[in-house]
């Protein structure tokens, strides 16, 4: 194979590079290798121009990616999805746990003196032995999340999605179900979808309404499936009993934010891939996707425009 040099420019550093920065950066760029701060969209793909071959994203999620402008100028997409399950549905588990048996807040508690003597009703949770577990959007993570809340005694797992998703489901003995049924019947509920124009907003008082009392709210997906004012509502009045959010919108969350102000919510600023082996795969596989994209092969991981 005839060996070929690629000349590139990184942006070192954690913080997203600034968007005028990045629009002159990127012109005559035939790659782009980018992450979920940066928004791919029209203005972005015409200040690169018509060298741009590939774009490839360090990311499972690609809402950052305007799907419809990449195909249009026949550009090719890699993302990263299966390197993070494993890590995803961790974190979500962590999540799940740390807001139904509200750990925050009893750390809280412990460290600025509001432990007295042991007390029968305090803080008191809920646990996951018997409970039916909804999940909104069945994918490779919600399996993956299901499969290791399997061994704390769930009674039952349902899902519903835009479409059934029979091979998925038999792995984690999951039930079809509608979205009404899935708000009424679960204990937990896990949003594991992705972001589009479908879901955006799909968390809102018509879903909350329907809920338990009882009922812990996780999202690890992304913060526009939220109505962030309905959850607000929600969890305020009791109308459900906890929230744990990996995303929010804005990201970040200002700390001024009124979910910010709730005990029964617990907030995590978009962790859930961070771990040192995922983040390190993830960097991997986008590279390579890249390098696939440029040499004009099959990609490791391609996204079917
Ligand atoms: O949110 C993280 C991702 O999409 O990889």
């Amino acid at each position: 194979m005839r060996e070929r040099k690629v000349q590139f420019e990184m942006w070192d550093s954690d913080d997203p590079v600034p968007r005028v920065e990045l629009l002159k950066r990127v012109k005559g760029c035939e790659g782009i290798l980018c992450v979920l701060t940066e928004k791919i969209d029209a203005q972005l793909l015409n200040a690169a121009g018509p060298n741009l071959k590939v774009v490839s994203t360090m990311s499972v999620g690609f809402d950052h990616l305007s799907l419809d402008e990449l195909k249009k100028r026949g550009i090719r997409v890699g993302y990263t999805p299966d390197v993070l399950t494993d890590c995803v549905a961790e974190l979500t588990v962590a999540l799940l746990l740390a807001t139904s048996r509200r750990l925050i807040e009893a750390t809280h508690e412990a460290k600025t003196g509001g432990w007295g003597t042991w007390r029968t009703l305090w803080l008191c949770g809920h646990e996951l032995a018997n409970s039916t577990v909804g999940i909104l959007g069945l994918g490779r993570i919600g399996v993956a999340i299901a499969e290791r809340l399997k061994p704390f005694k769930v009674k039952k797992f349902i899902y519903t999605d835009v479409a059934l998703r029979p091979e998925l489901a038999n792995m984690i003995e999951a039930e079809y179900v509608s979205l009404d049924e899935l708000a009424k019947q679960s204990d937990f509920l896990a949003i594991c979808c992705a972001l589009t124009p479908e879901t955006y907003g799909i968390c809102n008082w018509n879903l909350f309404s329907k809920m338990k009392k009882n009922a812990i709210f996780i999202n690890t997906s992304r913060g526009g499936v939220v109505n962030q004012e309905d959850l607000y509502e929600a969890l305020s009045t009791g109308l459900i009993a906890g929230a744990g959010l990996d995303v929010t919108t804005p990201e970040p969350l200002p700390t001024h934010h009124p979910l910010f102000t709730l005990k029964n919510c617990v907030i995590l600023p978009h962790v859930a891939s961070a771990s040192y082996t995922t983040r390190n795969s993830m960097s991997a596989l986008a590279a390579n996707n890249l390098l696939a994209g440029l040499r004009g092969e099959p990609m490791p991981k391609e996204l079917k425009l």
